[in-house]
């Protein structure tokens, strides 16, 4: 992949940049096709999650889980979706990848867990992996939404200036700081939530979680 970004990057430098240049032409059916695939698998997913857990189908944590969902809607679409000129930022790479290799342990656990049949290496990727994912897929998507900054500030997006007729104004540049700012009391939540589900699966210790 570092080749891959390297020689694209060599190829832009050196005013490889037509519509005819099949490099990108290629780039962009594969982004294309990672965005399409991104914006229905890491959402639709999610909110069945959390569905299934307000259902109580699931014993899953609803303020876990929420937090993570709408992270998650958050970063594909109203930042990644929505802002064209970060698309091509290694930060997102950085994410999906991430992002990718938890949701297949995620759920390659639940399945054969459903299964009565879980192997232990799929148990223990699912309760070790996060230690080092859950960090680097935060540096993504904090590194992605600073990239966002300047192209939301010049462009005014998703923002309410006054005077309007609903007398009101919203600044989606200040929102994306805050959210930013979110993730200091929030990430840690989710990363310890997630250290005692590993104590609980992986060396059998009684936890009580307070929204169950
Ligand atoms: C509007 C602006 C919003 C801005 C938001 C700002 C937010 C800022 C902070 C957020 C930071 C988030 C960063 C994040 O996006 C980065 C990444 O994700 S990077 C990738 C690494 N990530 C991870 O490793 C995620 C790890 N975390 C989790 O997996 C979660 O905590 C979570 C899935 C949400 C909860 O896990 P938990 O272990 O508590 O519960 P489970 O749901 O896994 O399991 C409980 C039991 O229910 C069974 N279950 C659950 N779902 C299913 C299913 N779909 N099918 C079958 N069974 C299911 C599961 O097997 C468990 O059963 P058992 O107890 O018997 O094992």
């Amino acid at each position: 992949m570092a080749h891959f970004l390297q020689h694209r990057h060599d190829r832009r430098v050196a005013g490889f940049g037509h519509s005819n240049d099949p490099l990108l032409h290629h780039e962009r059916h594969t982004q294309g096709s990672v965005q399409k695939y991104s914006k229905d698998t890491q959402v639709f997913p999610d909110l069945c999650t959390s569905g299934g857990k307000n259902l109580r189908i699931v014993r899953t944590s609803v303020i876990v889980t929420g937090v993570q969902v709408c992270s998650r809607i958050f970063m594909v679409w109203f930042i990644t979706n929505s802002i064209r000129p970060i698309q091509n930022e290694e930060s997102v790479i950085l994410f999906l990848v991430v992002w990718t290799m938890t949701e297949i342990t995620r759920y390659s656990y639940y399945t054969f867990n459903l299964l009565h049949h879980l192997p232990f290496f799929i148990k223990w990727a699912r309760y070790n992996l996060f230690i080092v994912l859950y960090p680097l897929g935060v540096i993504g998507e904090l590194l992605t939404i600073y990239a966002a900054l300047p192209f939301v500030r010049r462009s005014g997006m998703y923002s309410m200036r006054l005077p309007n007729i609903y007398n009101v104004s919203f600044d989606y540049y200040y929102c994306l700081i805050i959210v930013m700012l979110s993730y200091i009391p929030l990430f840690p939540q989710l990363y310890f939530h997630m250290l005692r589900q590993r104590r609980r699966v992986l060396h059998g210790e009684v936890i009580v979680e307070k929204d169950d």
